[in-house]
C-alpha cells in the first residue's frame, strides 16, 4: 500500500487478537521463506513487464507470445540476478501465469533425477538446468490418460543400430496434453511400451528431442501442434498444451531412462532392485507439490473474498447509520470461515506431506521401498481431496462476492478456469481415491495377520477398539478437545473401510467386487484422507508457534475445519454410529460459537497470507479496501468504452431502430 494511502480496512486490522507478522512466518513455513517470498514477490510486482491486468483481454496468440515475454524475462532477471533455486521458483510462482516452465523444472527435470542413471543425469541435467534445453512431460494419449498400462505408444530396440525406434501406431496413440509441448520444447520425456526382441516390458521414459535447436522446426518423423484452446478466456490458454506423433523416430539406445530398467547392448532387459512403480515416481513428486498449490490458491480466493465481505455493506441501516458488513450475516460466515479454516489445514498438511516425500526419497535411495505404497496413498488422496475442495471454494468465494465476484477484475473468474483442472490432472481425482482405496482395503485385510499397519494407517491397529467405541460428547466444549474429535474421524474412517472390506468379501472374484463398490470405497477413501488433514492441523500445533495470540488463533481454526468436514459428512458419522445426532448438534453449536471467534481476526487472518495486490489481481480484495472507486475506474478502461458510440452502430443498431420507427408508423 502506498504511504499516506487510506487504510479501508483499518478498522478490522485493529481488531486482531494476534500477532499478524508472527502468523506470516508460521504460514510461509519459516522466518527465511517469509524474507524470500516476500522480496520475490515485490521484485515481480514492481516489474512492469510482469502486468497481468490485460490478461483476459488478448488474443490466444498475443497471450502466448506474452507469455513466452515473461518467461524469457524471468529467466534474465533469474540469470542477472543469480538468484537461488527457491528464489527463482518464487519467481515464477509470483509471475502467475501457467506456463512451459512449469513443466521444465516441475516434471522433465523431476523425471530425469528421479528415472535416470547417475550417467544420464550427468548428460541431461546442466542442459536443462542452464535451459540450452526446454523438455515436457510426455505421457497422456489421446485414447488413455488414467490407464497408463494402456499406453499405445511403442519404443522398440534395434539391435543391428542400437536404437530405440518410437512409433504412434494409431490415432489414439497420438500424445495429447502434455503441457509445453504444443509450441516451445526441444525435448521430451516421452512415456511408451518397450518391446525387445518381440517381447513386450511394459511402459516406460525415454528422452526424445522433438525440435531443432537451430531453427526450432520438428525433427524428421515428430508431428507436434497445440491442442486448442481451453476453458475461459486467459487462464490456461497462455500453456500450449500439445499433441505429437512418432514416425520411427530413432533415438540413441542410452536415452532410455533407466535407472528402473536397463536394456544392454546386447538387447538383455535387466531389472534393477529399485521397484518397477518408480516409473510413476515423477506423478508422486508433482502430486505433493499440488496439495501445497491447493492451499495458495484457496487462500487466494479467500482472501479476496474476506477483504471484499468486510467492504460490502447491504441491508441493516438503523436511523440512517451505515448498513450491515455482509461478513457479520452468520450465512456469509458459515460459507466463509470453513474455507478460511481449511486454507490453513492444506498448507500445514502440505508441509507435512513435503517432509514425508522428502523421507521416502532417502530412503528409496538407501534401497529402503517399503515406505512407497503409503506414499503413493497419501499423495494421491491428498492431491484428491484438497484439489477438489479448492476448485469448490474458488466458485463458493465468487459467490459470496456476489454480483461483482463475476466481474473478471475480481480475479476469482480466472482463477477458478487456471485452477479447476488440477482436479483432472496429475491423475482424475476419483480415480485417485480409488488408489487409496486399494490401500485401505488392503490394509484392513492384513489386520490380524500380525502386520502392525504404520503411518497414516497406524489407528487401523485400535481396530478393536475404533470398530465399537462410542463417544463421549457431552457439550459443545467437549468438541473443543482434539483427541475426541480425532477418535470419532477415526472411527468413522475405520468403520468405513472395514464395511467396504466386508461387502468386497461377498464377492466370488475380488476385482467384479472393487468395480461395484467404487462410490463407496471412494468415500471411504476421503474419509481417510481427511482424517489425515484433520490430524496434521492438531499436530502442527503440538509445535512451538511463536507469536502473540498466533497459536489460539490456529486452535480456533483446527477446530472449524474439523468440525465444519463433520457437519458437512454428518450422514457418515452418524450411519458409522461415530457419534449420536445430539453429539452431531453439539458439534454444530460449538462450530457456530467459533464462527463468532473468527470474525474480529478474519481481515489479519488474510493478511497473514502475505499477498501484493499484484499477486492477488482483484479489484475486491485490494489490501486498502478501496473496491468501488477502483471499479468505477476499471470499467472505463474497458476497450468497448473506446468509443462512447460502438463500432457496429451504423450497420446493426442504426437500421434496427430505424425499422422499429417504420414498424411503428405502420
Ligand atoms: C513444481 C510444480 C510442478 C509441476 C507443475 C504443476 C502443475 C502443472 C500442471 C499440470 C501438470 C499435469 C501433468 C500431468 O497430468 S502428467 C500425467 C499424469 N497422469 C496420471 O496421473 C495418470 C493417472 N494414472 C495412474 O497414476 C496409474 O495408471 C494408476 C491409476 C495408478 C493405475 O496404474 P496401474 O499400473 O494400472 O496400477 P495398478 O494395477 O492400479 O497398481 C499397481 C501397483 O502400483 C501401485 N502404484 C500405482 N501408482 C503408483 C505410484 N505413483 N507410486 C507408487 N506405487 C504406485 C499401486 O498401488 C499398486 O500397488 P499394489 O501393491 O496394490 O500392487
Ligand atoms: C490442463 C491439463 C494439463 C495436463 N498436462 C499434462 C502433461 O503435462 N503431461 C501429460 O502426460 N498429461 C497431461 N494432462 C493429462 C492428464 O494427466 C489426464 O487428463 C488425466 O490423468 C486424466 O486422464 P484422462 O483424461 O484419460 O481421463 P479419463 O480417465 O478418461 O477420465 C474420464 C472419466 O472417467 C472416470 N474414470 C476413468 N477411469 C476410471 C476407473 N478406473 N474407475 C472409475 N472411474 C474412472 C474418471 O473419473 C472421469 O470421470 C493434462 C491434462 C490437463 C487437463
Amino acid at each position: 500500500m502506498e504511504v499516506g494511502a487510506p487504510d479501508y480496512l483499518a478498522g478490522e486490522r485493529q481488531t486482531a487478537e494476534f500477532d499478524v507478522e508472527s502468523m506470516k512466518v508460521t504460514w510461509a513455513g519459516s522466518r527465511h521463506a517469509l524474507e524470500v517470498s516476500d522480496r520475490m514477490a515485490r521484485l515481480v510486482a514492481s516489474d512492469p513487464v510482469f502486468r497481468k491486468d490485460n490478461r483476459v483481454m488478448l488474443s490466444r496468440k498475443e497471450l502466448f507470445k506474452n507469455t513466452l515475454r515473461k518467461a524469457a524475462h524471468a529467466w534474465k532477471r533469474i540469470v542477472e540476478l543469480r538468484l537461488t533455486e527457491e528464489e527463482a521458483s518464487r519467481v515464477r510462482f509470483f509471475v502467475d501465469e501457467p506456463a512451459f516452465t512449469d513443466l521444465h523444472w516441475g516434471m522433465f527435470v523431476p523425471a530425469i533425477k528421479g528415472q535416470g542413471t547417475e550417467e544420464q543425469q550427468q548428460k541431461w541435467l546442466p542442459l536443462a538446468y542452464k535451459m540450452q534445453i526446454i523438455g515436457c512431460y510426455a505421457q497422456t494419449e489421446l485414447g488413455h490418460g488414467s490407464n497408463v498400462q494402456g499406453l499405445e505408444t511403442t519404443a522398440t530396440f534395434d539391435p543391428k543400430t542400437d536404437e530405440f525406434i518410437i512409433h504412434s501406431p494409431t490415432l489414439t496413440s497420438s500424445k495429447w496434453w502434455p503441457g509445453g509441448l504444443g509450441k516451445v520444447s526441444t525435448h521430451a520425456v516421452a512415456y511408451a511400451r518397450l518391446i525387445v526382441d518381440g517381447q513386450e516390458h511394459g511402459v516406460h521414459g525415454f528422452i526424445v528431442q522433438l525440435r531443432s535447436l537451430d531453427d526450432h522446426m520438428p525433427l524428421p518423423g515428430i508431428t507436434v501442434g497445440d491442442i486448442g484452446m481451453k476453458f475461459g478466456s486467459g487462464a490456461y490458454n497462455s500453456m500450449d498444451n500439445g499433441v505429437l506423433r512418432f514416425d520411427n523416430v530413432r533415438i540413441p539406445r542410452d536415452q532410455m531412462l533407466m535407472r528402473v530398467l536397463q536394456v544392454t547392448r546386447e538387447g538383455k532387459v535387466i531389472q534393477s532392485d529399485v521397484p518397477r512403480q518408480l516409473i510413476y515416481g515423477t506423478m508422486v513428486f508433482v502430486r505433493q507439490t499440488i496439495v501445497a498449490d491447493a492451499s495458495c490458491a484457496l487462500s487466494r480466493a479467500v482472501c479476496i473474498a474476506t477483504r471484499y465481505s468486510a467492504v460490502r455493506r447491504q441491508f441493516g441501516s438503523q436511523n440512517g447509520g451505515p448498513e450491515t458488513q455482509v461478513i457479520d450475516y452468520k450465512t456469509q460466515q458459515s460459507r466463509l470461515f470453513p474455507l478460511l479454516a481449511s486454507a490453513y489445514a492444506f498448507r500445514f498438511v502440505s508441509e507435512w506431506l513435503k517432509s514425508l516425500y522428502t523421507d521416502v526419497t532417502e530412503k528409496l535411495q538407501r534401497g529402503e521401498f517399503s515406505t512407497l505404497p503409503e506414499a503413493h496413498a497419501c499423495t494421491a488422496g491428498l492431491k484428491s481431496i484438497t484439489t477438489s475442495a479448492t476448485a469448490d471454494a474458488i466458485e463458493e468465494c465468487r459467490k459470496l462476492c456476489g454480483g461483482h465476484g463475476y466481474l473478471a477484475n475480481s480475479g476469482l473468474p480466472e482463477l477458478f478456469a487456471v485452477y479447476v483442472p488440477a482436479c483432472t490432472y496429475e491423475g482424475d481425482n476419483t480415480v485417485l481415491l480409488l488408489q487409496v482405496a486399494r490401500f485401505l482395503v488392503k490394509t484392513v485385510s492384513q489386520l490380524g495377520s500380525g502386520k502392525v499397519p504404520v503411518g497414516t494407517t497406524a489407528y487401523m491397529g485400535r481396530a478393536r477398539h475404533l470398530i465399537q467405541c462410542k463417544s463421549n460428547v457431552q457439550s459443545a466444549e467437549d468438541w473443543l478437545n482434539p483427541q475426541v474429535v480425532v477418535e470419532a474421524f477415526e472411527a468413522r474412517s475405520l468403520r468405513m473401510s472395514v464395511a467396504c472390506a466386508e461387502n468386497l468379501a461377498k464377492f466370488p472374484n475380488p476385482e467384479e467386487g472393487f468395480a461395484q463398490l467404487a462410490a463407496d470405497l471412494v468415500e471411504a477413501a476421503a474419509a481417510h484422507c481427511q482424517l489425515i488433514v484433520v490430524t496434521k492441523f492438531f499436530e502442527k500445533l503440538q509445535q512451538d508457534i511463536p507469536g502473540k495470540g498466533v497459536k489460539k488463533q490456529l486452535q480456533i481454526l483446527s477446530s472449524v475445519y474439523a468440525l465444519y468436514i463433520l457437519h458437512k459428512h454428518l450422514g457418515d458419522f452418524l450411519s458409522t454410529g461415530s457419534i449420536t445426532p445430539k453429539q452431531g448438534a453439539l458439534a454444530n453449536d460449538q462450530l457456530r460459537s467459533l464462527y463468532s471467534k473468527i470474525r474480529p481476526n478474519a481481515v489479519a487472518l488474510v493478511d497473514a497470507f502475505n499477498y501484493t495486490d499484484h499477486y492477488l489481481s482483484s479489484v475486491l480484495g485490494r489490501y486498502d479496501g478501496n473496491v468501488y472507486p477502483t471499479l468505477y475506474e476499471e470499467a472505463w478502461k474497458d476497450p468497448l468504452n473506446d468509443s462512447v458510440v460502438p463500432d457496429g452502430y451504423q450497420e446493426y443498431i442504426r437500421p434496427l431502430l430505424k425499422q422499429q420507427i417504420r414498424n411503428a408508423r405502420l
